[in-house]
């Protein structure tokens, strides 16, 4: 198997084989059959060599006093040298902060802002965000209430309203509700200037967890990236935390680009390399078990084997 051969080679403690480990596409149905043998036990290796990834990086903005109530979770900062900074407001301590990092993908190194479901408090500095980072899309992967526990925030209209947060003013343009997503458009206006900002919501991802059918979030994912096509603005994604189903569907968006260029696909790189971004970006063993089966359900030509 690729995990003997490894081993055989002595492979298993070089530096390169500690961040990459590429599978050609033509084993890869039996590499992830391989990976979860023995009640998943190279899958829980795998994933175990990822734990520290990253870190050692600073988070001392999300620390500071004034920050602190701007994250939604205690263990879920942004390290600084990857954070995205608000254009500061006058002398307003602490008003360049979002808890909110730049994740790479397959066409741009800042092809995405990863950011925690809003707060009340934070929802205006995140409308802030997408006006100045030019956003054209968002994604949202969490539903605003899961099992009686507030895991985002509403922070768009609730009807066809104008709402102002800040001083943007966002307005529900059209919505089409689909059986496990909702997509919409909105009309994001600050001064004179309007632009329309697409709204990809998925309700079907319960936290910790994965999508029931791997068919139904491949689904999503095209239907965003058809929409969203290649933009050169950072598309936001965001759950509640910011790191477990919003790292999944990143990666999944990546593959499924990459797989039309590439023979050969390491998973763990890419989890490796956005871990150095954002802490516990694919946050549970199970969403890496579903990157692997998601990307085998294309490889083997099953996407229309479910219902969406
Ligand atoms: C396992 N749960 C967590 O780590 C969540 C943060 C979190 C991460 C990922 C997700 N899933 S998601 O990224 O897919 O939205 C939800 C919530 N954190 C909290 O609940 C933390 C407690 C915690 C848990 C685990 C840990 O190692 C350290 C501290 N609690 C916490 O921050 O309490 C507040 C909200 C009252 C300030």
């Amino acid at each position: 198997s690729f995990v003997t051969h490894v081993a055989s080679q002595g492979m298993a403690n070089s530096p390169l084989y500690a961040c990459s480990r590429s599978v050609k596409l033509s084993e890869f149905v039996q590499h992830v059959k391989i990976m979860g043998a023995d009640s998943d036990f190279r899958f829980s290796e795998e994933y175990e060599a990822l734990k520290m990834v990253g870190r050692e990086q600073p988070s001392t903005a999300a620390d500071l006093p004034v920050n602190r109530g701007k994250n939604r979770f205690t263990n879920i900062l942004p390290y600084d040298h990857s954070r995205v900074k608000l254009i500061p407001v006058d002398d307003e301590d602490g008003s360049d902060y979002i808890n909110a990092n730049y994740m790479p993908g397959f066409n741009s190194p800042r092809e995405y802002i990863v950011t925690q479901g809003p707060l009340p408090s934070t929802r205006d500095d995140f409308w802030r965000m997408v006006w100045e980072q030019n956003t054209r899309s968002i994604v949202m992967l969490t539903r605003c209430i899961e099992k009686g526990r507030e895991k985002c925030d509403h922070y768009w209209p609730i009807d066809s309203e104008q709402t102002y947060y800040g001083e943007i003013q966002v307005a529900v343009l059209n919505e089409s509700k689909y059986p496990y997503w909702t997509i919409s458009e909105f009309k994001v206006t600050l001064d004179m200037e309007s632009r329309v900002v697409r709204h990809f919501h998925f309700t079907a991802w319960p936290d910790f967890g994965v999508p029931e059918h791997t068919q139904t979030l491949i689904k999503f994912v095209r239907a965003m990236r058809d929409r969203a096509q290649y933009s050169p603005h950072p598309i936001i994604a965001h759950c509640s935390a910011g790191v477990g189903r919003s790292g999944t569907f990143i990666v999944i968006d990546r593959l499924i680009q990459l797989i039309k260029q590439s023979d050969t696909v390491d998973i763990f790189g890419n989890v490796y390399e956005m871990r150095k971004e954002r802490v516990w970006m694919v946050q549970t063993e199970q969403q890496y078990i579903c990157i692997h089966n998601s990307l085998r359900t294309v490889l083997e030509g099953r996407e229309d084997d479910m219902p969406t």
